[in-house]
């Protein structure tokens, strides 16, 4: 995926022809108060508060208690970025708005806009000092519980989407009876595969911490035994032997080294049952010399600043399975989520 400015007159259209547009000022200027500017909305309830029809700044004053002058601004430009339109003094949210911007639809990324906002952000701060050791923020080591509790809540708005397609398409025997979700979080992918397969169960692996936030947001799914959780730790912790027919390691390989990726991949061999898949389920990193894909390279920058790793090509990922002694099986690109894939082995 890319971004691009597109030009809404010929002036514009020849000022980019002829190289006379600051691209840098959009990314350093306009970029930055974009970003904040809805996550501080999100945050400050600016979307809720436009739930039920629109609304006068006025009415928005006084719902939000903040300050007129700057949430006139803040709206003038959140109606800018299409979240709002404006018309006879009223603020109305769009379609686009109310389904991601929203707390409730099933597709809203407002958890990841409130972890965004108040965690990620500062994290941003590191990024010079991430250039010069290459050391990121190994925020596991970090977070408070309340901090546990964004994250988890992140995770389920950014998988929102993709769990529908997931569930479609990973290439996972139809007789399969036991899944191990390591660093499953929430569960949704888990969730899906077990409402498609009736007689699949998942154990979903995580960290203490994580399974203390997560635990009710996997209950919401009303999947009572069929889908657990058990506390532990992928790097330390044995998976067993032939015990599962799918293992999924989803948004948690590019959180490990190569080393790391390697040991488990190891023990996932020695865990899956003949036939089993492991999926690893990541955005990718393009080879180098391949077409420059936007949302690959600032995951890869933004994983390294985060927790040092990073995201990796398909080759490597397919290097740890065949390593460990699995068999090529199928990478799934993603139709509804660029530049993400399932790249999968089999026993
Ligand atoms: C980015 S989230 C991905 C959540 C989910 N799999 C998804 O795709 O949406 C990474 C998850 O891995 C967990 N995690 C991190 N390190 C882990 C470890 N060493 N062992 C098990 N889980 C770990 C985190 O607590 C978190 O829930």
């Amino acid at each position: 995926m890319q971004l691009v400015v597109s030009p809404e007159n010929p002036l514009e259209w020849f000022a980019l022809r002829a190289n006379l547009v600051a691209i840098p000022i959009l990314h350093v200027q306009i970029m930055p108060v974009l970003a904040k500017a809805v996550l501080e909305a999100a945050d400050k309830g600016v979307f809720e508060a436009a739930k039920d029809g629109p609304k006068t700044l006025d009415e928005l004053v006084s719902i939000l208690n903040l300050n007129r002058k700057a949430l006139g601004e803040l709206m003038g430009l959140l109606t800018a970025m299409g979240y709002f339109t404006f018309k006879k003094d009223r603020f109305t949210l769009t379609r686009m708005a109310r389904r991601f911007a929203l707390k409730d639809d099933p597709l809203s990324v407002y958890g990841m806009m409130i972890f965004n906002n108040r965690v990620v952000w500062d994290w941003m701060s590191h990024l010079g000092e991430y250039l010069k050791t290459g050391k990121g923020v190994q925020y596991h080591d970090t977070l408070s519980p309340e901090q546990w509790r964004y994250y988890q809540e992140a995770m389920v708005a950014a998988s929102n989407n993709e769990a529908r397609e997931f569930g479609r398409r990973a290439p996972v025997p139809k007789s399969a009876t036991r899944m191990l979700d390591i660093g499953g979080s929430h569960g949704q992918h888990s969730v899906v595969l077990c409402r498609k397969l009736p007689a699949l169960t998942s154990v979903i692996l995580d960290l203490p911490p994580a399974i203390e936030q997560a635990a009710p947001l996997l209950a919401q799914q009303g999947m009572g035994e069929r889908v657990q959780h058990q506390s532990g730790n992928a790097l330390t912790d044995d998976f067993g032997d032939a015990q599962f027919d799918i293992i999924l390691l989803s948004s948690l390989a590019h959180h490990f080294t190569p080393e790391q990726n390697q040991l488990v991949a190891n023990k996932v061999a020695r865990a899956l049952r003949p036939g089993g898949v492991f999926i690893v389920n990541e955005f990718i990193r393009p080879e180098i010399g391949a077409k420059p894909e936007l949302l690959g390279g600032s995951t890869d920058l933004f994983y390294g600043l985060s927790s040092t790793a990073g995201n990796y090509s398909i080759a490597e990922i397919q290097h740890w399975q065949q390593t460990a002694g699995l068999k090529r099986y199928k990478v799934v690109r993603y139709t509804t989520v660029p530049g993400r894939a399932m790249v999968v082995a089999k026993k």
